[in-house]
């Protein structure tokens, strides 16, 4: 499906809600499957991804009931009550869930197959299955155990410690979860801090979990193992990294004003912000969960390595402000964009010059000349990854410029109602043609 916006747009304006967070709505799932009893999670993300997990804890054993007003509440059968899948666990276009679901398969007791999409199929794994390996873990997958396909099968692990060469929460958050189950306590380091919502999810089931700051600036996580306890209930906050689309949108539009409540502000997953304000926009924070963002002409910045896992999500639409920005913007150290649901330094280039903008790539990052004066209408293809659908969706209303942008259903993986929220705030006018 494409989604045409007519000209005259303009940037976001108004006050968003944004969508309940994907990265804490998997981990809310996982809890209520792992822990035995009642769970009730309120306000989970009706994305695709997460749809997907919701289908593969019923896989595991989780009995899951609607209530009328949304909530869910989920009969989770404990690591103990896990049961083998009757059927392939289909990830979909998700990576967290291919990633945490490796890990949480090595407690289940038999065999659990694990597949998704083209996408997914073309993300490594190897970071995953090798170090799980090494804890005793039985898996094998496609291309000597770089992809998906995966067949897991159940096995006590050992404890340990284990290294990461990448900085990844979606690694970290395997080993920990798997670890549930292992012999004795595992640890997880880390280059760099990553979004901390498993540890977060294993201290709300009352296990042990320590962190650390290393003198070299790494970070160690441990769990010891244990039963989880149920938690009567988990209350998913909203979703920065879908907010950062309009946030990033309105920052670099002199005189516009957004305000977004209810939003999960954790050191990690607003990294984008930081950017935003050196590179000049007003960007205030009030009390736990509410930004109030002021547009200004944006000045040119540069990401470094060490800021990357705190956005890593938000490089496409940051692209778009770098684009926006006077002077010569750049992103180092990112090379973990390419093995996005797309090569994102690459897609994130295409989509900047379809809008006209001087862009080079290089392996790891890309650099950008700015400013970019746009005119319309723009073809972008979405090339089925929703957040470089959604970056070009913003841009094109700031503009005011039509634009067409292919094959935009996929914002669905993470923000279904993204073109609700896109018309209210914008006050585009668009249609949707097959
Ligand atoms: O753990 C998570 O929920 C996620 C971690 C990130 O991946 P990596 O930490 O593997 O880079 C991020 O890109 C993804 O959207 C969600
Ligand atoms: C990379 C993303 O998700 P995942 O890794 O779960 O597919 C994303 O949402 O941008």
């Amino acid at each position: 499906m494409d989604l045409v916006i007519r000209p005259g747009a303009h940037a976001p304006s108004g006050v968003l809600e944004p969508p309940p967070d994907k990265s804490i709505s998997h981990r809310a799932l996982l809890g209520a499957l792992l822990a035995r009893g009642t769970t009730i999670v309120e306000g989970l993300s009706r994305a695709l991804d997460v749809t997907a997990t919701l289908e593969a804890i019923r896989a595991f054993g989780a009995v899951v009931s609607e209530r009328a007003n949304g909530t869910l509440e989920i009969d989770g059968p404990g690591i103990e009550g896990l049961v083998e899948p009757e059927g392939v666990i289909d990830v979909g276009n998700s990576g967290t869930l291919a990633r945490l679901g490796l890990g949480v398969a090595t407690l289940v007791p038999g065999l659990v197959v694990i597949d998704g999409d083209a996408s997914v199929r073309r993300r490594p794994m190897a970071r995953v299955i090798e170090p799980l390996r090494s804890l005793g873990a039985v898996i094998d997958a496609r291309g000597g155990a770089r992809w998906l396909p995966a067949a897991v099968r159940g096995a006590r692990l050992a404890g340990g410690t284990i290294e990461l060469r990448v900085a990844s929460a979606q690694v970290k958050s395997a080993l920990l979860l798997a670890g549930l189950g292992a012999a004795s306590a595992v640890s997880v380091v880390e280059p760099v801090a990553t979004r901390p919502h498993t540890e977060e999810l294993l201290g709300l089931l009352g296990l042990e979990v320590d962190e650390e700051e290393l003198a070299d600036g790494r970070h160690r996580v441990s769990v010891v193992p244990g039963t989880p306890r149920p938690v009567e209930r988990i209350v998913v906050a909203r979703d920065p990294s879908a907010a950062a689309f309009f946030v990033v949108a309105a920052a670099a539009t002199p005189g516009a004003r957004l305000e977004v409540r209810g939003a999960y502000l954790g050191p990690t997953r607003t990294g984008y912000l930081d950017v935003l304000r050196r590179m000049g926009a007003e960007i205030e924070v009030l009390g736990r969960d509410t930004v109030i963002v002021r547009g200004a002409a944006l000045g040119a910045t540069t990401i470094v390595a060490d800021e990357v896992p705190s956005l890593i999500d938000e490089v496409p639409v940051l692209a778009v402000a770098f684009a926006a920005a006077r002077g010569t913007s750049r992103i180092e150290g990112a090379a973990e964009l390419r093995v996005k649901e797309s090569d994102r330094i690459e897609t994130t280039a295409r989509m900047l010059e379809a809008f006209g903008a001087t862009v080079e790539t290089s392996h790891d990052g890309f650099v950008v000349e700015g400013p970019t004066s746009p005119s319309g209408p723009v073809l972008v293809d979405s090339v089925r990854d929703h957040r470089i659908a959604m970056s070009a969706a913003v841009w094109a209303a700031t503009q005011g410029i039509g634009a067409r942008i292919r094959d935009a259903e996929w914002v669905a993986t993470s923000y279904p109602g993204f073109v609700d929220d896109f018309v209210r705030l914008c006050e585009a006018v668009v249609r949707t043609e097959d």
